[in-house]
Parts: C-alpha cells; sequence; structure tokens
C-alpha cells in the first residue's frame, strides 16, 4: 500500500496588484499524512488553500517549499508512472471533467490500457463492466455505451470514481467530489467513496467546506484557514469540541470570549479578525504555532 507525507508544504503564487507584483501565499507549512485505510478531511472555505494542495499532491502543481514524500509500506518511493497511477483525483465538476465526445466505457478503458491493467481488447471490456458494477452504474453494458451528457450528474460523477480507480489507485484525493450534485444523491456517492475506500484500503484526501460530512465520512479532520492549520484531530473531537475561533465559526458556535487574545462574538463575523497563528492540536491536547519565518498573507 502507499502513503503519503506532506510536510512543511508552502505555496505561493506570484500576482499582480496593479502595477506591483507581489506574493500571494496559498498553502502555508502544512504537515499531514495519508494512510491507508484512512480517510482525512480538508476543511475550509473558499480560498483556504484546499485546491492547491490537492493540485500538489497531484503533481499538477509543484511547491514552492517543502516536501511531499510518497512511499510504499516498504519503504521504497513511488515516482514517475507508478505515482501516476497510484495517486488519482476525484474533481469537482462532473460535467466538465468528463469529454463529451467520448463514451464511458472509453474513459475507463483508456487509463486500464495506459497503466497496462489489461493486455487484450475482451479484458478491458470485461474490467470496464466490472468497475461499472462496482460504481452501481447498471445495466453496465447499457451505461458503457452511453456518452457523458445522457448521464445525470450523480451518474457521472460515478464514472469519475471508477475512471480514477482504474489505474490502481491507492490514494484518493477527492476535491469538493458531491457539492455539485443534488443534495438528493450526495449522500449515495459519499457512501459509495466510503464503501470503496474500505474495499481497497485507499487513503482518501476528502477536500469539503461541509463540516458535517467531514464528520460522517473521515477519520481525521484538518481545519484550514488562510492557507495555515488552524486546528487538527480525530473527527468528533473536532466537531464537538471545537476550539479555534474560525473551526467554531465554521461550525456555527460562538467562540471563546475568555480566552485571551481570541476575537469575540462581535468580532468574529470579520474573517479578517481571526488569528490564524495557533492551531489546536487535539491529538496532543495543545496550541501550536503555525506558519514559518515566511509570515502569512
Ligand atoms: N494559479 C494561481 N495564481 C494565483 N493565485 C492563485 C492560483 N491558484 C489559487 N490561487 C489563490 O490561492 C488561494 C487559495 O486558493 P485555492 O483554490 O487553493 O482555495 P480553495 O480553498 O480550494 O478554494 P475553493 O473552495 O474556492 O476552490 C486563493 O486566494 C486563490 O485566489
Amino acid at each position: 500500500m502507499t502513503r503519503i507525507h506532506v510536510t512543511d508544504v508552502v505555496k505561493d503564487y506570484a500576482i499582480r496588484t496593479g502595477l506591483r507584483r507581489t506574493r500571494l501565499r496559498a498553502v502555508d507549512h502544512v504537515s499531514f499524512d495519508l494512510i491507508p485505510g484512512r480517510t482525512v478531511a480538508l476543511v475550509g472555505e473558499s480560498g483556504s488553500g484546499k485546491s492547491t494542495i490537492a493540485k500538489i499532491l497531484t503533481r499538477m502543481e509543484q511547491p514552492s517549499s517543502g516536501t511531499v514524500d510518497v512511499r510504499l509500506d516498504d519503504g521504497n518511493p513511488v515516482r514517475g508512472s507508478l505515482y501516476r497511477r497510484q495517486v488519482q483525483m476525484v474533481f469537482q465538476d462532473p460535467f466538465a471533467s468528463l469529454n463529451p465526445f467520448h463514451s464511458v466505457e472509453h474513459h475507463i478503458a483508456r487509463p486500464l490500457r495506459i497503466h497496462g491493467r489489461t493486455r487484450t481488447a475482451a479484458e478491458t471490456r470485461e474490467r470496464v463492466l466490472q468497475m461499472l458494477e462496482r460504481v452501481n452504474l447498471a445495466p453496465a453494458a447499457t451505461v458503457a455505451g452511453r456518452r457523458p451528457h445522457e448521464l445525470s450528474g450523480g451518474q457521472r460523477q460515478r464514472v469519475a470514481i471508477a475512471r480514477a480507480l482504474a489505474p490502481g489507485a491507492q490514494v484518493l484525493i477527492a476535491d469538493e467530489p458531491v457539492s455539485m450534485l443534488d443534495v438528493s444523491i450526495r449522500l449515495g456517492v459519499l457512501n459509495l467513496l466510503g464503501r470503496l475506500q474500505r474495499e481497497d484500503r485507499l487513503a482518501v484526501l476528502y477536500i469539503t467546506h461541509d463540516l458535517a460530512t467531514a464528520r460522517h465520512f473521515s477519520d481525521e479532520i484538518i481545519v484550514l484557514y488562510r492557507g495555515r492549520i488552524v486546528e487538527r484531530g480525530p473527527s468528533d473531537a473536532v466537531i464537538l469540541q471545537p476550539r479555534h475561533d474560525y473551526t467554531r465559526l465554521l461550525a456555527g458556535s460562538a467562540p471563546d470570549p475568555e480566552r485571551p487574545g481570541r476575537v469575540t462574538a462581535d468580532a468574529v463575523v470579520e474573517r479578517d479578525a481571526i488569528d490564524n497563528s495557533t492551531c489546536y492540536n487535539h491529538f496532543t491536547g495543545e496550541w501550536e504555532q503555525t506558519g514559518g519565518t515566511g509570515g502569512s498573507r
């Protein structure tokens, strides 16, 4: 099995404000591990750096500093084509992530062939049908011949999940996988991800702004605010006893006005007043400093 160790990752983007070129720190000294059979939820509002972390893990972006170390159980590093096979992503938008000109079969057969999972056309076809059945798309032979526009959003997302698993994924990065789906079918897709995770002992990073599903579908929650981790711990602890003002805000409960140096209930409405220089770690029961010498944005 494969595990990922993210250590002290920073991502800066060069941006232009007016005539000035400046730097925007999207991810600020973030560390966490993804291990087989466990789901970590990365929670935060828009702009907190969640997608940037997903892009770094799937090598669409390079970190400005820090390391992403991917290793097999025996300690050997996972690189190159093995990395591309084993670390897969499910995107937010099932309408944009599938090619409208290709059949469902093509979408799943392609990674099977490219990554050498099947040898003959017959074997590929059989595997495609098996994958469709695994994601509860039936009848598989009919669905295989369909094009994306003939499917509902939920069905498309199931195809995207089958496509991600086809190369032999061991690590799944699910970036807001249900936020664009009808509320009524979200649970079904999340339950499917949960079942596949258990069956294949996948290491899953579940990116969401929804604390309720984060609690239900993950073992650990990491709360991200302005690129920094401000709270982390077992899912129940983070949700039931949130300690950081930002987590409390997300959870809809008032911050603790008694805590020195923290914002008051009134001020918390002003997001900018929230301090992200400390992180509450439920695993150690301690407050830790966040960020490095580079400062935050
Ligand atoms: N290519 C880029 N160039 C410049 N800035 C970027 C780039 N990509 C992201 N950012 C900025 O980095 C910050 C973090 O963005 P990111 O997309 O990672 O946040 P997010 O938490 O995933 O938000 P969302 O839920 O809206 O996707 C934002 O301020 C964003 O504007």
